[in-house]
């Protein structure tokens, strides 16, 4: 990641749930920041460029299609077409349709070789409209897939839910995404610490979540590995390079690793079928451990058990 570059967020979270209300609300509280916006929705209508307040400059509609799905392309266009125009900005917003899975815009940004160095993924926010949201979890898988995927969760439109439910929510929501905050509010007015920056603050929380975390709602699970024996890294690579895009259901893989090579956590994470690694803090004892999240439907943990006890070094 180059210093200069680009910062992008992706707004996510099911139909309605907040997120052109959320944009307008960064944009009002950053007047300093010039912000490009890229709008993708679903009808054939481009609407919500009109409901985002101030001058249009810099708004761009991605119309028709989902960008997870069939636009990519179109995506890759329009990022072009803003490098490349006379528009300057400091910061790009994408505001993702209902429906759409953000990891596969997000790893756009990760990991294709144009884009690298010109942007950089700052984070990504799902909103969940508290009164409906654990219906929609149990209706739309994607609902489960855009919370598991973010960063941050704000759990929007709390005014229209009492607050004793509140945390019967919010428990929900942490078992989908043990690593984001959960940030209750209303009209998503929250403060830019909850909004900037995520993406740093990311593996600061996988190296904080030290209990083993093992919850069920709906199809979507999480499992945690825990082990104090160091790893072969390059057998976990190898290993994790064919598991993840054979198994398509797994949205989130994330945590520390133990190698006797590094005497810092070796950090994980997967976007999809990506992954990347980076070194965090350094051990506090001489031996490291690993602990390893991983968050999907289907997660067959014999078998993914087995696979990681074989990459330990005993
Ligand atoms: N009562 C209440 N209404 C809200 C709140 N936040 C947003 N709304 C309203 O909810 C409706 C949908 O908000 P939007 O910001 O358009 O939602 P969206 O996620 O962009 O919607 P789509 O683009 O259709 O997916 C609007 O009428 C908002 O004014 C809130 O905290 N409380």
């Amino acid at each position: 990641m180059q210093q200069n570059s680009i910062k992008v967020t992706i707004l996510t979270g099911f139909l309605g749930a907040g997120k052109t209300t959320l944009l307008n609300h960064i944009i009002s509280q950053n007047p300093q920041t010039q912000y490009a916006i890229i709008e993708n929705e679903f009808g054939k209508v481009p609407l919500d460029q009109e409901l985002i307040d101030g001058p249009k400059e810099g708004i761009f509609e991605l119309a028709n299609g989902c960008i997870c799905c069939n636009i990519n392309e179109e995506l890759l266009k329009v990022l072009t077409k803003l490098i490349t125009s006379d528009f300057k900005f400091d910061h790009l917003l994408i505001e993702t349709t209902g429906i759409a899975d953000p990891l596969s815009v997000a790893a756009t940004f990760m990991f294709d070789p144009h884009l690298q160095g010109i942007f950089s993924l700052d984070g990504i926010i799902a909103l969940a409209d508290a009164p409906t949201v654990l219906e929609r979890i149990e209706q739309e898988s994607v609902t489960a897939q855009q919370l598991s995927a973010a960063h941050n969760i704000l759990l929007n439109k709390t005014d229209l839910l009492p607050k004793e439910e509140w945390n019967k929510v919010k428990e929900v929501l942490a078992s989908l995404n043990p690593f984001a905050e959960i940030i209750p509010c209303q009209y998503g007015q929250v403060d830019n610490e909850h909004l900037f920056d995520l993406r740093k603050r990311d593996y600061k929380m996988v190296e904080k979540a030290d209990q083993p975390i093992h919850h069920q709602h709906g199809q979507i699970r999480s499992f945690t590995w825990q082990s104090g024996n160091a790893l072969d890294l390059h057998k976990f690579e190898a290993w994790l390079s064919m598991f993840l895009p054979m198994n398509p259901s797994v949205y989130r893989v994330k945590g520390k690793l133990y190698s006797k090579t590094y005497d810092r956590k070796i950090i994980v994470q997967s976007v999809g079928t990506q992954f990347y690694f980076t070194q965090g803090s350094l051990f506090e004892e001489e031996r490291g451990d690993n602990m390893l999240v991983f968050i999907g439907n289907n997660l067959d943990q014999e078998s993914i058990k087995k696979a990681l006890s074989d990459c330990e070094i005993n």
